[in-house]
């Protein structure tokens, strides 16, 4: 059984600044297809990472991104289209190059740690081209990093969730691989001790300069560690761009519904504006008559106040969440109760009237069909 997390887990890291360094290499999935049972996964299938760079892609369940990772790792070949590492050409029909030719450090969900490998043994085991002397050396310091140096001679087993997690990233930067692959690096910790854990492997891989590429399905997970998002749907990019472009531009209403939930408004532009109960949007873009669905993020989009101006509404639930009110109002002429998160406010209760002012540059229009 794997021992509980500790506060060990909390604070238990090395010094910042001490990882080894590495050459960042640059990714290229050119035109990439892989069909599976059947099936295409990837569908030409485009993303470039720039030396250096966080990305980190996200995507329902089935879209890809586990696939797309193993195709840049050589574990699965692809049936069209190339990968390249730094203009090399590593995967094309018929040719993978081997991970252990490809300079690349890998991480997955389930740290697949070699459990009859000592602590020490499992983050060397990559290291064996360097010579004993000099690999124990570079293996040692990568688990001072992590905060693991008094447990070298321990096994696997012997480490809470946390500390198993921080051994599978010790493992993977030892080599000082240009390009590090994480798929759902997060996933099997507890949430408490994710957000720790994330801004130092966040730290780790900076002090590292790999290249990284980070398979999450979690929003705000990829909004914090990359650099870039890349958003995968049926196996192509959706959209790539920053955390705040993604967030504030979604291609469509279907890009913006993956970062928040969303209030849903549809409504018909007429001179230039969408009329809803809330007030009118201005829809510089489109035509006179055109159906649209005005979308209004809970953060934001809307602001509540005891006072008008603005539009009367009803508050049917709030949840305080440590300094954030999270509420449902309900307005006229709208089904669904308006989502709103705004800084605590305790004059605000159910069943109080307020007033309701949307907040136009959050607030977001797609054209219907
Ligand atoms: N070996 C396989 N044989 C047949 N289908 C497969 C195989 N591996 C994956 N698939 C299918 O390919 C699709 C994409 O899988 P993939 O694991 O890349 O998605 P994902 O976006 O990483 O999903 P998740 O977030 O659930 O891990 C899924 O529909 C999956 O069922």
């Amino acid at each position: 059984m794997t021992p509980p997390e500790s506060r060990d887990d909390l604070t238990g890291w090395g010094a910042r600044g001490t990882s080894g360094v590495s050459f960042a290499s640059a990714l290229k999935f050119d035109n990439v297809d892989v069909a599976l049972g059947g099936r295409p996964v990837l569908d030409k299938f485009e993303l470039e990472l720039n030396a250096g760079e966080i990305v980190c892609l996200l995507g329902e369940s089935g879209s890809g991104k586990s696939t797309a990772l193993r195709v840049a790792a050589g574990i699965q070949a692809v049936d069209d289209g190339h990968v390249l590492i730094n203009d090399e050409i590593v995967s094309a029909p018929g040719r993978t190059l081997p991970p252990d030719q490809r300079g690349i450090g890998l991480m997955f969900q389930d740290f697949a740690l070699f459990p009859h490998l000592s602590v020490l043994q499992n983050v060397c085991f990559g290291l064996k081209g360097l010579g004993r002397v000099a690999a124990l050396a570079q293996g040692r310091a990568a688990l001072r990093r992590v905060g693991l140096s008094e447990r070298e001679g321990d096994f696997p087993h012997m480490l809470s969730g946390g500390q198993q997690q921080r051994l599978a990233l010790a493992r993977s930067v030892a080599p000082r691989p240009g390009l590090l692959l994480l798929d759902e690096p997060f996933s099997s910790l507890d949430a408490r001790l994710r957000e720790t854990v994330r801004t130092e492997t966040l730290a780790v891989l900076r002090e590292t300069h790999a290249t990284s590429l980070i398979v999450t399905h979690d929003p705000e997970e990829a909004m914090v560690l990359g650099d870039r998002v890349a958003l995968l749907r049926h196996g192509r990019i959706a959209q790539i761009g920053t955390a705040a472009e993604i967030y504030r531009q979604p291609v469509d209403l279907s890009a913006a519904r993956f970062f928040s939930p969303l209030s849903e408004l549809e409504a018909i532009v007429i001179n230039g504006h969408a009329v809803t109960p809330l007030g009118p949007v201005a829809t510089p873009g489109f035509p006179e008559g055109c159906a649209v669905t005005i979308a209004i993020r809970p953060a934001g989009g809307v602001e509540i106040a005891q006072q008008g101006p603005g539009t009367i509404g009803r508050i049917v639930s709030k949840r305080d969440a440590i300094g954030v009110d999270i509420c449902e109002v309900k307005v006229n002429g709208i089904d669904e109760p308006v989502g709103v998160r705004q800084p605590s406010n305790a004059a605000l209760t159910v069943g109080h009237e307020v007033y309701l002012a949307l907040n136009e540059q959050h607030v977001l229009v797609f054209g219907r069909d």
